[in-house]
């Protein structure tokens, strides 16, 4: 398969408006009969939230027999940072390396900006931004110089370059660090280096892959307040991640894919409330037979609180409930129990999740299909390693 390129896309870097000339505002009450800027703000940011910014429509990608992507469809509008989770395998890199141009999809209609990506790539790659997974920082390089880098590569006009470089360092709050060597960068600032390089010829729409992956909390901070930042000043976000927190915290929308295909998309709060009702996971026992658990859950299930009960087998067959009333129902379930002569090792409450979102489609947790996909790739790494002896 025709494989484009690896790490993000190149702009001619001046043929787009730049999102912050909307922002740089002089503060003066405006004269009767001027529109106010804070007007011409709204009504842009009102007509350009009309039209989606990223389309995804029936994407599909495999590499010869891996289907990496089935059945994939995403609307982002502008201003708009939009989730895509889920577990590893399912096909967000797919997705987003397809968007961006960098693989060709074998089904689907992709836009960005109103551009083809099939056909108008060049445009596309003028609007969009792309922020791989891995930090390309060159050691040696000081952070200056690796944008210099960069921003020749965007073909940005040279006597544009310092003040583009000026504005991201200063954006993302990195100008003390631009005369230091990258590799003296701790992750969450060289995560910033490479977000600013995205951002260099002032793309529209900014393609993040995992931002924050392998970072701690104080950096993963950083750079969400980077990217609502960003956001506010009208670019539209597309980001993949497998930490829920992230996506429920930073998305206006999402998708959750599951082994390449869409299994819920809308809003954090939509996708709670469609599956209602709070939480109860409990264990029968720390290690429950899966008779007995299967026991529990037809008792419990009869109850008429608990809207639904399944078994995690990989959460030591353990129930996870959803109920009405979780007072009322942490009572009744008590009771069942006992008067059926079960016991109960442990029982805990929470409020619907995405991590319930996914489990509710697929019958299993993020973290057990993350989990389940690491032990496939290790047995697949392990017949290819005996094959080789
Ligand atoms: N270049 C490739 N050649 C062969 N198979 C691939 C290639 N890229 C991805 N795949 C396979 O396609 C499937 C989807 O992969 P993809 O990287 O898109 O998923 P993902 O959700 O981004 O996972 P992760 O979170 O691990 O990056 C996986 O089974 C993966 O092994």
């Amino acid at each position: 398969m025709h494989e484009l390129g690896n790490r993000r896309s190149f702009s001619s870097g001046h043929g787009n408006p730049p999102q912050s000339a909307l922002v740089a505002v002089v503060a003066r009450t405006p004269k009767e009969g001027e529109i106010s800027v804070k007007m011409l703000r709204e009504s842009h940011t009102e007509l350009m939230t009309m039209t989606a910014t990223v389309k995804v429509e029936h994407l599909r990608k495999s590499y010869g027999a891996i289907t990496a992507v089935a059945d994939v469809s995403l609307t982002a509008h502008q201003g708009e940072i939009f989730g895509v989770l889920g577990p590893n395998g399912s096909g967000k890199t797919t997705t987003l390396r397809c968007l961006c141009t960098l693989s060709r999809p074998d089904a689907g209609l992709l836009e960005v900006c109103g551009f083809s990506v099939l056909h108008q790539p060049h445009l596309v790659r003028q609007k969009l931004g792309y922020v791989a997974q891995e930090v390309a920082l060159d050691k040696i390089l000081t952070g200056q110089e690796f944008l210099e880098l960069q921003a020749a590569l965007y073909h940005i006009p040279r006597a544009l370059i310092p003040e583009r470089i000026e504005a991201v360092l200063a954006r993302l709050d990195l100008l003390q660090w631009r005369d230091r060597q990258c590799g003296t960068y701790s992750g969450g600032i060289r995560k910033r280096f490479d977000l600013a390089a995205g951002l260099l010829h002032q793309p529209q729409v900014l393609v993040l892959d995992e931002p924050t992956v392998g970072l701690d909390i104080e950096s993963r901070q950083v750079i969400w307040d980077v990217l609502r930042d960003l956001k506010a000043q009208g670019l539209t976000i597309i980001l993949t991640s497998h930490y829920l927190e992230e996506v429920d915290l930073l998305s206006d929308r999402l998708v959750i894919l599951d082994k390449g295909r869409v299994i819920a998309s809308g809003s954090p709060e939509e996708l709670k409330a469609n599956i209602g009702g709070d939480r109860v996971t409990l264990r029968v026992r720390e290690f429950t037979p899966r008779q007995e658990a299967q026991r529990a859950q037809a008792l419990l299930s009869q109850l008429t609180c608990v809207k639904s009960a399944l078994i995690n087998a990989n959460q030591g067959n353990s129930l996870n409930l959803v109920v009405t009333d979780v007072t009322v129902a942490i009572a009744a379930i008590k009771r069942a129990l006992e008067e059926a002569g079960l016991p109960l090792f442990s029982l805990a409450q929470s409020r619907p999740s995405l991590d319930d979102v996914y489990l509710a489609a697929t019958g299993q947790t993020l973290l057990d299909a993350d989990l389940a996909a690491a032990a496939q790739r290790d047995s697949k790494q392990l017949k290819k390693e005996v094959m080789q002896r």
